[in-house]
């Protein structure tokens, strides 16, 4: 809701500033038509500035909004700030002094135990509740005992009261005789009178004692209330609009009571009417035991189904956000999963805010980290939301890596790659089809080095998936040829073994959605990119996916935001391991992961945050386990360690680094006219193939092709009866290119 305020021109101190918030759907998509508004704040200029920022930048996600909001207190005036300081230290002390009486009151009634074993029942901790309710009976014993023995005290007092006089009297008047009796002594009276003095004294005494108490009363209160404060006070427990600006007002304990009563406000009606039906032991028995689980806790919860009120596990899963607020958690800190149980979800809830801590560094950078086993080792990725160590097996599976741009997939697939380059049996061949040295450290150790974005290195990079397809081949011929030799087919010993002809390779194809989009076509205008029956890249990823794995050939690749064209179905479907990082769709979840990862195993990796869950990866691995990981950082300089570590293990391997070469056309034409000062267009082509023999764009050249490019190049070829190349016009051109560098 906007506030409307009149606007002074002449007092710029104070302006309306609304806060948008979008529905979580849309967060990362483009429909700005959908910001609504939550709130006017009054707030200074600079603060107004500060909000602009905050509007203009990434949309908040309504998880955050209380972060805007708070934002925008920080700068209120001083007056409002003192009046809310004190508002906030007057409800800590009427708070804390009610937390006490009811403490108190819990305590003595017992109503505090019977809370905890109600919470030990419901949370399926049988033994604690019986320790508990042990406890409970033994107080509630003692107590009555006690009252008991007060009890026969007061009514033993009067006797004692009367047995005490008699007792004192028949003392004193003994006292009183004797000193009558002894000469020189005390007289009889004396004593009586003494006796009398002291009771008096005494009297006086507890008169004097008691003039005190309400002192101490009102001490023992102040100390009561002092405690009440500061407990309040270190939870920071006070409504939002109290609260401490940019601290958050409380962190919710998962209680089965906070769980149950998330899932009833969770804004699903039949899931809310059924938990309003249900007593105190059925809302229990929906849940398991809360149990610890990495830096949050897990339960699963058995959905109602009776009559006419069902609740279906993607009901829940589609209400992620609010069933997150219910548990005073963000949306991001909170994964809701099918359980293994039919109707049953599995709510994951992270520890407030530590989703946001860093998570250690790789195994991979520790100095012992020397050597790799691609057959019986597993390469250690990241961690997993309960905190354990993820490991991935990679041998002998495809591979794919999907995610909207720089949210950490070369890093990601590199680490994989690290890992996979210490065990020096493996052959890799890497394309990057990004090429802005991501994976130059990795140059020495690969047998094929391909870097750049260009249609010919979309070439190259399909003659290293092709050349790797005919070694398949051959791999399945040799088999097939040789039945009684390979009883088994390729196993671990025959991979082992470098002269065996079975070793591992490993294809890995980086940004490859470069490659499939690529509209280029080669000598015989055959298509590199596309999907098509004869697109090469494609053909010859998916002959590898369907039959390299057994022989040994396996490829990998990154994509980059998927989509049906730049990553076609069937070569995303090949991929026995896929992770994506996080995407801006559920349909882009679906491309990355697989249906039946979305559907049944609830892989969602758009419900990660964009920007902020960078490394973040939800992994189905070859075993359909699906899990959310957060990737270890390897940077550049740690990965250069690593990498010298891997070359220090391989340095026994010869490897063949193919680079795509990149050549200076008008430097090249320049060379091969020498002398000449016109040559025709035709002749300098075979003269440049002739200079580079190998150089892919000079074998598709033709006259044509070489006219519009040194036009382009500013040396303009002409035609005098065929097409002619004019030096003097190469090296106008070349020199203007050297003076326009020079002023640069
Ligand atoms: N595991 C991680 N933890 C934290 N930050 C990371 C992690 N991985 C990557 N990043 C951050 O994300 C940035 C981008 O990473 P990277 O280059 O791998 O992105 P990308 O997805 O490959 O991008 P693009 O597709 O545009 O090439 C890195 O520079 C780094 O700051």
């Amino acid at each position: 809701m906007t506030a409307v305020h009149d606007h002074d021109d002449t007092n710029h101190e104070a302006e309306v500033i609304p806060l948008p918030v979008r529905a979580t759907a849309e967060r990362l998509g483009d429909d700005p038509a959908n910001d609504e508004p939550i709130e006017g704040e009054l707030v200074p200029d600079t603060t107004s500035r500060a909000l602009a920022r905050i509007k203009r930048g990434p949309v908040i996600p309504p998880a955050l909004a209380g972060k805007a909001k708070r934002a925008a207190e920080v700068a209120l005036p001083a007056g409002a700030q003192a009046v809310k300081f004190t508002g906030r230290h007057l409800y800590y002390v009427g708070g804390g002094a009610w937390d006490t009486l009811a403490s108190g009151y819990g305590r003595w009634t017992g109503r505090d135990i019977d809370a905890r074993i109600a919470a030990a029942q419901a949370a399926g901790d049988h033994g604690v509740a019986a320790q508990l309710s042990a406890q409970r009976n033994e107080s509630r014993r003692l107590f009555l005992e006690r009252i008991k023995v007060f009890g026969q005290l007061m009514m033993q007092a009067p006797k004692f009261i009367a047995a005490t006089g008699l007792l004192t009297t028949a003392i004193t008047l003994i006292v009183s005789i004797a000193a009558w009796a002894t000469p020189g002594g005390m007289g009889f009276a004396d004593v009586w009178s003494a006796l009398i003095n002291a009771l008096v004294g005494g009297f006086d005494f507890v008169v004097w004692a008691a003039s005190w108490a309400p002192w101490a009363g009102i001490a023992l209160l102040v100390g009561l209330l002092i405690k009440g404060y500061n407990h309040r006070r270190r939870r920071q427990d006070v409504p939002a609009f109290l609260a401490t600006p940019g601290t958050g007002s409380t962190e919710v304990e998962i209680t089965p009571s906070v769980v149950v009563s998330a899932l009833q406000r969770s804004g699903i009606p039949a899931l809310r009417r059924a938990i309003d039906r249900m007593d105190e032991h059925q809302r229990a028995a929906m849940l398991s035991p809360i149990k610890l689980a990495g830096c949050g806790v897990e339960v699963d919860v058995t959905l109602p189904s009776s009559g006419d009120t069902t609740v279906t596990t993607e009901q829940v899963r589609a209400k992620r956000q609010a069933v997150a607020e219910g548990l005073g958690r963000h949306e991001h800190e909170v994964f809701i999963t099918k359980a293994p149980a039919a109707r049953t979800v599995r709510l994951w809830v992270a520890d407030s805010g530590a989703l946001d801590e860093p998570i250690g560094p790789s195994p991979l950078v520790n100095d012992g980290f020397d050597a790799a086993d691609i057959f019986s080792g597993r390469a250690p990725w990241g961690v997993t939301l309960r905190g354990d160590a993820f490991l991935l097996k990679l041998w002998q599976c495809h591979l794919l890596i999907t995610g909207l741009s720089n949210q950490g997939k070369t890093v990601a697939l590199r680490s994989l790659l690290l890992w996979l380059l210490l065990d020096p049996s493996v052959e890799v061949h890497l394309a990057d089809l990004k090429g802005v040295g991501d994976y130059n450290m990795l140059k020495p150790l690969v047998s094929t080095y391909i870097a750049g974005p260009t249609d010919e290195h979309v070439a190259d990079a399909t003659d290293m998936v092709e050349w790797a397809g005919e070694e398949m081949n051959r791999r399945i011929t040799e088999i097939e040829a040789n039945a009684d030799r390979y009883p088994n087919g390729v196993t671990s010993e025959l991979s082992r073994d470098p002269h065996s002809g079975f070793h591992p390779i490993v294809l890995v194809v980086d940004e490859a959605q470069v490659a499939y989009e690529c509209t280029a076509k080669d000598e015989q205008g055959i298509p590199y990119g596309g999907a098509k029956a004869n697109s090469r890249f494609f053909n010859a990823v998916r002959k590898i996916q369907n039959q390299g794995r057994a022989v040994n050939v396996t490829f990998w690749q990154g994509t980059q935001d998927p989509t049906n064209e730049n990553l076609p179905i069937r070569a995303r479907n090949g991929a026995h391991i896929r992770a994506s990082l996080v995407v801006a769709t559920e349909s882009q979840s679906r491309m990355g992961m697989g249906d039946a990862a979305v559907d049944a195993g609830g892989a969602a990796p758009h419900e990660l945050r964009q920007g902020l869950d960078k490394g973040v990866l939800v992994v189905k691995d070859a075993s359909n386990t699906i899990e959310t990981v957060r990737t270890h950082f390897i940077d550049g300089n740690a990965a250069e360690i690593i990498a010298e570590r891997a070359r220090q293990a391989r340095h026994h391997i010869r490897t063949r680094v193919k680079e795509t070469e990149q050549r200076d056309l008008l430097a090249d034409v320049a060379e091969v006219l020498a002398d000449d000062g016109k040559v025709k267009a035709t002749d300098v082509v075979a003269r440049l193939r002739t200079l580079a023999p190998n150089y892919r764009p000079y074998e598709q050249l033709n006259a044509d092709k070489l006219k519009a490019q040194l036009d382009a190049e500013g040396a303009q070829v002409t035609k005098a009866g065929v097409l002619m190349v004019y030096a003097e016009r190469v090296h106008q051109a070349l020199a203007e290119r050297e003076g326009g560098n020079d002023a640069e």
